[in-house]
Order: structure tokens, then sequence, then C-alpha cells
């Protein structure tokens, strides 16, 4: 495979320049939007528990003081506006998660004071910092197109996903506009965002401020979804900073990621100053119900045959194929479609809105298999995924030392699968012991199990795993049809 440099999400925004400004004036209903990142798929379903044979309500996982998932209070408990509690139950959220029924007290407390949460991948994060948005607007006539709440998050994608939370769970607040600012491929643009909520990436909304085209004004509340990723990558975190000092200085600073790597962790503290905080220990960030495996491959050639063996399995749900480059993505996608496989790649190389059909294909399970970079290992929220591959183990790489692995990386990939009381799989490749070492190393950093799969008998494996991908495939089912 190529030795091109690995692809990370903050070469993103720099590369793409030109900014698509879309304020949507009023929400599609929530079937029509996609259940995906809109939540309406996940209606309080039936699940199965990973030992395939138990059968585990929702409500029970929420009923268990020890499960993320967990809450003793209601939302109508949280003092919400009736419109939004509306607007929830059509989503069919019946109750709020530990990091929900924590953060919302904390958040919409006035004064507003800043936050900085953290917990697991697929907990409902989104729905914590988008519930404290909405309540926090004034929709009246003349506020309504004055944006007054922005939302940062480091990919075109999550944008997106983040305006269709936003669209459904906002359904009933008569007045709502949201604007998106995500870079385009024409120059086509407002000469103002005449919205009550923008989303964005950092890179167009920092551009669109410089050019007087979104007013500063009267944002009381910045987001940062992904906000570890973004603070550390040197340009995004210089555009965050530039953004947030261009809003005025009592805006509420709201930061949320599921990891929060000690290095970036004091540098929050400084962006989001006395925040009130909600952290976990590394040990706790692993979601039980992703089963994770690996397989050993003697070489490159090895990892690809045995992507090929799985082909079946990887069609049984929907699934994500992880790889370092660009350009690794483009040729196993080449090769394997030239074999009479389908499947499709989304990388930072593709740009606007092709990215846009490639994504909203694999949401409507149009495309099954996809193969991308660390561009999708955030966020992504997609509740038919049943089978993560790590193709390559995420690393960081300085030239001439041996590679180490990304842990946060790590955990955000196989959190694209097991959402939200979900099952799912995830399976490393590893092909050498520099990957072997680095495995080692996830596994003690996050104190978790990661059993080997024999591929001496394949039926075995595909029995295994399919075990677990029908019973988080019923799963979508069951809460498919509960709609
Ligand atoms: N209270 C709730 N009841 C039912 N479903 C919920 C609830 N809150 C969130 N969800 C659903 O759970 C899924 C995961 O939520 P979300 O994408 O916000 O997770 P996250 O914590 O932001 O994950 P990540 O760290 O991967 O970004 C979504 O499909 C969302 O609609």
């Amino acid at each position: 495979m190529s030795s091109e440099t690995p692809e990370t999400t903050g070469s993103l925004a720099d590369r793409i320049t030109k900014p698509d400004v879309t304020p949507d004036t009023q929400p599609a209903a929530a079937t029509e939007d996609g259940a995906d990142g809109a939540g309406a798929q996940l209606q309080g379903s039936e699940l199965n528990e990973p030992d395939y044979t138990v059968e585990v309500k929702l409500s029970d996982l929420q009923a268990d003081p020890n499960n993320p998932l967990f809450s003793a209070k209601t939302f109508e408990q949280l003092g919400l506006d009736e419109r939004i509690l509306k607007g929830l139950s059509k989503m069919g959220f019946r109750k709020p998660s530990k990091v929900q029924e924590r953060a919302l007290p904390l958040l919409m407390a006035n004064p507003a004071q800043n936050f900085v949460g953290q917990s697991q991948s697929g907990t409902g994060k989104t729905a914590a910092f988008v519930l404290n948005v909405l309540s926090r607007l004034d929709l009246s006539p003349d506020m309504q197109t004055r944006p007054q709440a922005l939302i940062l998050a480091p990919t075109r994608e999550l944008a997106r996903q983040i305006v269709g939370v936003i669209q459904i769970m906002g359904q009933f607040l008569e007045g709502l506009i949201i604007g998106t600012a995500v870079p385009a491929d024409s120059n086509t643009r407002p000469a103002r965002m005449a919205c009550s909520v923008v989303v964005g990436t950092p890179g167009t909304v920092m551009d669109m401020m410089k050019k007087r085209i979104l007013a500063p004004n009267d944002i009381a509340v910045l987001v940062l979804d992904e906000a570890d990723n973004m603070l550390d990558l040197q340009g995004m975190g210089d555009q965050c900073i530039r953004v947030k000092s261009a809003l005025r200085p009592t805006t509420q600073i709201v930061l949320f990621s599921a990891t929060f790597p000690e290095h970036v962790s004091e540098y929050s503290k400084k962006f989001a100053k006395d925040p009130n905080e909600i952290r976990l220990q590394h040990e706790e960030l692993t979601v039980e119900g992703i089963k994770q495996l690996y397989i050993d491959c003697n070489d490159e050639e090895e990892k690809y045959n045995n992507l090929v063996q799985l082909y079946g399995l990887l069609t049984v749900g929907s699934s994500i194929i992880f790889v370092r480059t660009r350009n690794s993505a483009a040729e196993i996608e080449k090769r394997m479609v030239a074999e009479g496989h389908t499947v499709a790649s989304l990388t930072g190389g593709i740009e606007g809105s092709q990215r846009d059909t490639v994504i909203d294909a694999f949401r409507s399970g149009d495309a099954k298999v996809l193969i991308t970079t660390n561009v999708l290992a955030r966020g992504i929220d997609v509740s038919t995924v049943s089978l993560v591959v790590n193709y390559d183990i995420p690393d960081h790489h300085t030239p001439g030392r041996p590679r180490e692995p990304d842990f946060q990386t790590y955990l955000h990939r196989i959190g694209r699968t097991g959402r939200f009381g979900r099952i799912g799989v995830a399976i490393s490749f590893v092909s050498n012991q520099e990957e072997w070492n680095m495995l080692r190393k996830i596994q003690q950093h996050f104190g978790c199990q990661i059993d080997r799969v024999d591929t001496g008998d394949w039926d075995e494996v595909e029995e295994v795993i399919k075990k677990t991908i029908k019973n988080s495939r019923a799963q979508a089912n069951f809460a498919a049809n509960q709609q």
C-alpha cells in the first residue's frame, strides 16, 4: 500500500475553501430526514445483549445505574419547553441518558456557565448540546433571523448531521431557522446568514465572519463538538480561537467529546474558562456493546484477502472500513469493485456535494460498505452500522520512530457501531510486530479485551460475527417497525 501521509480530519478545512451557506427555513419531518443522526429510528427499542440469547430492553439499560444510558429523571423533570418535549417525543426519546441528565441542568442554568462534557460514543451528547441551544433561543420575529447560537464540528458530514438533529428536535419551535456553513462547490452564498442557529466547520464559519456574512453580536452559545479533535489540530484550533474571539465575552462556551486526552484537557479549560465539567476515566470509555476482535494477517496482501473473505459479513448490516490514507481507500475500492463487490468510499480527496451523495447513500442503506479514512472516525451516527474494520490500526507516526497507537481515534472509530445500547463488532487487522504492539497498547490503555479471530475456519468466523451482527440488525428493524 501507499506510503502517503495519513489522512486526518484536520486537513479537510484547509483544503476546501468555498462555503455553502444554506439557511433552512422549516425543519423536515422526522421520517423524511433519515433517522440516523437525527435519532428517529431509535425509539426506545428492545435491544439484545451481546451474548445473543437474553433480550434487554432499552428501558432496562436506562434503569441500570452503571449504564451510561441510565437516568433517574425524565425529560419533563429537566425543565424543557413543551414544544421541545414534543420534538423529543416525536423522535422516540423516552428517557435521557446519563450525560443528558447530568449535563442539562448545568448547561441550562442562568447565568450561563461554560461547560466541558465527556461521555462514551453513542450516548447522546448531540441531544445534550442541542437541547441547551434550543432552550436559549429567542425566536421572536425580529430575533429569529439573528444568529444566537453557533455549533462547530470538524467535518461537513458531522455539521450536516447536527443540522438534521436540530431540524427534528426543534420541529415544533415556530420561527426556528437553521443555517449550514460548510465548504461547497459553488461561490453562491447569501449576503447575510439570516438564521437563529448556525452549524458549520471552523474554516467556513471564520471566513463568513471575516466577510461579515455571519454577524457575531447576538451569539450567546458557542458549541464545539469533537472539541478535543478541533482544538488539537493546529489549523482548526486556530480557527476556533479566532471565531471565539469575535464573540461577546459573555458567550457560553460548550465543549463536548468522547475523549479529552491529557494534553488537550488543560487547554480546553483555557478555551472554556471556569467550566462545569463531566469527565470519565479512560478505562470507562469503551462501550460494552461493541465486541472487539482482531485478525492476524501475514502481510498487506493477506489483509486485502481477509477483507474480501469478510465481504458477506460486511453486508449483513452496514459497515465502515477504516484505512490510513486516501490512496489505500481508492486502491481497495478499485480492486473490490473490479472483483464484482459493491463498495463506496469517502475521503478528504472528494469535495463538496459529491461527499454528501456518498454519505447520504450510506445513511439510506443504498451503499452498505463504506471505505474511509479518519475523516469519518468521529461523530457519524448511522444506527445500522454493525461492523467496523480497522484495516489499518490508527496511529501517530513520527518518521524514524516506531508507530504509536492513536487511542482516541481507535475509540471514535469503533464507536461508529454499538450506538445507544446497540451491539456491534469491531475487527482490527494486524499484519506485523509493530501493529501487534499497538493493539496490545490499546488493550492495556482501555483495559479492554480484544479477542483473536481464528481465520483457519471461516465458517466459524462467520457464525460468531453473524450472530452479533444479526442481533444488532434485528434491533434496527425492530426500532424502525416501531415508528
Ligand atoms: N435519550 C435518548 N433516547 C433514545 N435515543 C437517543 C437518546 N439520546 C440520543 N439518542 C440516539 O442515540 C444515538 C447516538 O447519539 P449521538 O450521536 O448524540 O451520540 P454521541 O454521544 O454524540 O456519540 P459520538 O461520541 O460518537 O459523537 C443517536 O442516534 C441519537 O438519536
